[in-house]
């Protein structure tokens, strides 16, 4: 049951692959050369359709908004003409409804199916991982929700400052939601920088990055991965993204009520109404998110959960070593960082192989070939 579920899921980037490669927003694309074509030819009502198509997926583009308004203002089109075709309405829901079903068979299924041996023998490994320095300090009811922890001893003070001193020196300006998307700044009192699996590898094949520290930054990573993968009793989880990210105080006023990141979900965007949409932009493959957080030496920068109505249900504080791990559908935020640094190795994992990180992959290979031609410095 499960394979079919993932399959049907798994339908869209399947058939997204051109040469092997997958092309990004498929599916939006054709509904996008639809819509132009349909109203080259003064087929604006089927135009209009497309457009409507389109933005179900993708509500807040600003391309199809300005060519909705084009038709509606020159071509006289009628708003209700702006109308997705039924079973694309259809599609989203069922894609809604395969979401939540597989999440359910990852969680509810799994663990009443699996209380057995297995999961006992998942249980000491928790107990035993790290050489038995994890603990968990805060679980989902001490949380507010449902899937969710925090645990300490996921890094030394030593690895969390070679960490801090990586994305301070090299790190770039702005934050990277995933590969190829453009950096952004969310708090003009902040400065914000980040730097992610692929521009690590650059440098260290640059000579600028030791690339011992790129080993660390990977292993420290995929050890949040297990621990992630064991608590919720997982079958298997992949990395999608990972990067690291330091957000610095410009403005020391203490007055400070912006976030250093608004309330949003990792794996939908938030509605005016609370609801959350898998848009085609909001990475909706994304089913878990971790920070495992670098050090404490700054003021403000807590991390939040909310319900659905952005209100607080509760609040961790960052410091060295310390993971926070989450069903990415959860809404959460920062709150200002109102004097020093904040930094932490952002991880967002999927249940789909199909997005695993490639550029993990790539480091690894790299390393492995550094490795082999003796060529690995030991001072990092
Ligand atoms: O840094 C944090 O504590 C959370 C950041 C976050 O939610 C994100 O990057 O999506
Ligand atoms: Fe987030």
């Amino acid at each position: 049951m499960e394979e079919v579920i993932k399959c049907k899921y798994g339908c869209t980037s399947t058939l997204s692959r051109l040469d092997l490669k997958i092309v990004d927003n498929i599916l939006l694309n054709i509904y996008h050369h639809l819509q132009y074509s349909y109203s080259q030819v003064g087929d604006y009502k089927s135009g209009a359709e497309y457009a409507a198509a389109f933005l179900l997926h993708d509500p807040l583009n600003a391309n199809m908004l300005t060519n909705k308004k084009y038709l509606m203002q020159e071509k006289n089109v009628p708003e209700k003409w702006f109308q997705p075709p039924q079973r694309e309405v259809e599609h989203m829901q069922r894609l809604d409804t395969l979401a939540e079903l597989m999440q359910y068979l990852h969680t509810e299924y799994v663990s009443q199916h699996s209380l057995g041996k297995k999961r006992q023998k998942q249980l000491a490994e928790l107990e035993g991982f790290l050489g038995g320095n994890i603990k968990v300090n805060a679980t989902a009811a001490d949380l507010g929700g449902t899937e969710r922890f925090v645990a300490d001893g996921f890094a030394t003070p030593e690895q969390c400052s070679h960490l801090i001193n990586m994305c301070q020196k090299v790190g770039v300006a702005g934050y990277t939601r995933g590969v190829g998307d453009p950096p952004v700044h969310f708090s003009e009192r902040e400065a914000i920088f980040s730097l992610g699996i692929n521009q690590s590898q650059h440098l260290v094949e640059e000579g600028k990055l030791a690339s011992p520290l790129l080993s660390m930054y990977l292993e420290l990573s995929e050890n949040t991965r297990r621990y992630t993968q064991m608590y919720f009793n997982l079958h298997e989880l992949y990395f999608d993204f990972t990067h690291l990210v330091c957000r610095t105080a410009l403005d020391e006023r203490s007055s400070r009520d912006d976030l250093s990141h608004p309330v949003h979900a990792d794996n939908c965007a938030i509605q005016k109404d609370g609801t959350c949409h898998k848009t085609s932009s909001s990475y909706t493959h994304r089913a878990y998110s971790g920070l495992l957080y670098l050090n404490d030496n700054f003021e403000g920068g807590e991390f939040f959960f909310t319900d659905n109505h952005k209100h607080e249900q509760s609040s961790v504080k960052p410091k060295c070593g310390r993971l926070v791990a989450f069903n990415a559908g959860d809404y959460h935020g920062v709150k200002a960082v109102r004097s020093g640094r904040r930094c932490a190795l952002a991880v967002w994992f999927t249940l789909d192989p199909h997005h695993s990180e490639q550029s993990r992959a790539d480091a690894r290979d790299m390393l492995d070939k550094l490795h082999n031609h003796n060529l690995v410095h030991d001072e990092l």
